[in-house]
C-alpha cells in the first residue's frame, strides 16, 4: 500500500465522471468534500495488502501518527491509483480503503472518504512546512519503518 500524506490549508474536491463500472454510488456526503487544516491521505491499494491482517492498522496507524504531528483537524482518505504499477482490483482495494475510514474514526479522528471509481476535480493548498510532504509504504507483514 503507498499513502501519500499532504498537510493542506484547503482541499476541495468534486467527482466528476464514472472511471469503473465498479464506482462507488454517490450520495451528498461523499460527492464532494471540502476541508481546511486537513491531512489528505492519497491511497493506492496494492495487489496482495488484504493478505496481512494488520495492513489497515498499520496503514492507520500511520496516519494517524502524521495527523497529530501536524496537528490537523481531520483526515480525506482519497482512493487514487497513481502511485503503484501494481493495483489492487476494486473488491481488495475498497474494503481496505473503508476499513481504514472506519478505524480512523474510531480513533477520534474526523474523516471523510472520497469515492471509489471516479474521476474528481480538486483543488488543494499544501501548507508548504517540513512535515506537509510524506509518503509511506506500507508492505504486508513487515513492520512500519517510521
Ligand atoms: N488499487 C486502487 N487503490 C485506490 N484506488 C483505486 C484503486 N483501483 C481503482 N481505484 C479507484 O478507481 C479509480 C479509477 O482507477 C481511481 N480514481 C483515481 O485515482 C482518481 N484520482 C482519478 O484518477 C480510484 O478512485
Amino acid at each position: 500500500m503507498k499513502v501519500l500524506l499532504i498537510h493542506a490549508k484547503t482541499f476541495e474536491y468534486e467527482a466528476r465522471q464514472k472511471a469503473v463500472d465498479t464506482a462507488e454510488e454517490l450520495s451528498d456526503s461523499n460527492k464532494s468534500g471540502r476541508a481546511e487544516n486537513v491531512l489528505v491521505a492519497f491511497v493506492t491499494v496494492e495487489k496482495g495488502d488484504s493478505s496481512d491482517p494488520e495492513i489497515v492498522g498499520k496503514a492507520t496507524g500511520e496516519i494517524e501518527s502524521v495527523y497529530k504531528r501536524v496537528g490537523a483537524s481531520g483526515v480525506v482518505v482519497y482512493p487514487y491509483a497513481h502511485l503503484s504499477e501494481n493495483l489492487a482490483e476494486a473488491s481488495e482495494a475498497l474494503p481496505l480503503l473503508k476499513s481504514i475510514e472506519e478505524q480512523l474514526k474510531v480513533r477520534g479522528v474526523r474523516v471523510q472518504r472520497a469515492p471509489f471509481g471516479w474521476y474528481k476535480r480538486f483543488t488543494l493548498e499544501c501548507y508548504g512546512h517540513p512535515l506537509s510532504e510524506l509518503s509511506r509504504t506500507i508492505r504486508p507483514g513487515e513492520k512500519p519503518k517510521h
